[in-house]
């Protein structure tokens, strides 16, 4: 581990983590206007939401998890690597267990985008693991920053008693939210790496804040669906193909309403 102030010029020398913060401030912005984000912080939020909420995080974080565990002893990772403080695998599938059943796994929903943004973090941690430190600091930062707030909001909106289902909330590993994430900070900045690399890392930090943008307006939509019928044949949850001929788009158009159609059955029965 070489100092985050390096002579060399090879090695990145500034500040990691205030550079993440810094290009994805306005991606932040962003998801905290996303409609889910934006009804969550009015407090309009419904059980329907939560659970399909869990879902999608619980898709996100076993990608996210399996692959640090994996890569736990990669250089890149081992710094950031802190499962007893900040997994939360266990939690989620606490939460899902306590809304769903105990068949909750047979329940799970996700839209295409939770799917892709699984995808990218198997792939990351099969091909370049380093770049695993800008999702767990996307995910882990933010539920130790903004998302402390959101759990206080779903106890509330929701009326549940006591912690149960908000386990995903809950770091009882962490004594001090902020103590913690200055530790984690200097823990990027730690990270050795050469100039292409922290600029890659960089980018997949956006990367990551525009791929819970995509599964929090994908969620939304889903939603949509099962609250305003009208919407059922506009809404085509996760895909932006365009058709090319009027037959195709009949055709398209036929597939997209049986699906939605699915969809919306399958939201209604299982949430
Ligand atoms: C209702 C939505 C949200 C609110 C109200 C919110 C609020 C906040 C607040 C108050 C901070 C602390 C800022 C600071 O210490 O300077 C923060 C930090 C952070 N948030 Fe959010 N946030 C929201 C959504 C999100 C989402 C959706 C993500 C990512 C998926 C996210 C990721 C982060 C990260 C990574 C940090 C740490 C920044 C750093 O210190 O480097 N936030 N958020």
């Amino acid at each position: 581990m070489k100092s985050a102030r390096s002579s060399d010029p090879e090695v990145s020398g500034s500040d990691l983590s205030e550079e993440i913060k810094s290009v994805t401030k306005v991606n932040h912005i962003r998801a905290e206007n996303t409609q889910l984000m934006l009804d969550y912080q009015k407090g309009e939020i419904t059980l329907t939401k939560y659970k399909l909420l869990l879902c999608s995080l619980y898709e996100i974080y076993k990608a996210l998890e399996e692959e640090l565990d994996r890569n736990a002893s990669h250089p890149g990772v081992a710094p950031i690597y802190f499962p007893q403080e900040l997994s939360r695998l266990d939690s989620l599938e606490k939460d899902l267990e306590h809304f769903f059943g105990p068949n909750w796994r047979t329940k799970i929903i996700t839209p295409a985008s939770t799917q892709r943004y699984e995808q990218r973090l198997r792939q990351i941690g099969r091909e370049n693991p380093v770049l695993l430190v800008a999702h767990a600091y996307t995910r882990y930062l933010g539920d130790l920053s903004g998302g402390q707030v959101l759990g206080k909001i779903t106890k509330k909106s929701l009326g549940l008693g006591g912690d149960e289902g908000l386990a995903f909330f809950s770091f009882p590993g962490v004594t001090s939210p902020n103590r913690f994430k200055q530790l984690y900070r200097s823990r990027i900045n730690s990270v050795e790496l050469t100039n292409p690399e922290r600029d890659a890392l960089l980018q997949e930090a956006v990367a990551a804040f525009d791929l819970n943008i995509q599964v929090f307006d994908d969620l939304q939509k889903m939603l949509t669906l099962t609250t305003d019928e009208s919407h059922q044949t506009k809404v085509n949850v996760g895909n932006n193909t365009t058709p090319a001929s009027p037959m195709m788009q009949f055709t398209v158009g036929v597939c997209a309403v049986v699906a939605t159609v699915h969809l919306f059955i399958t939201i209604c029965t299982q949430l």
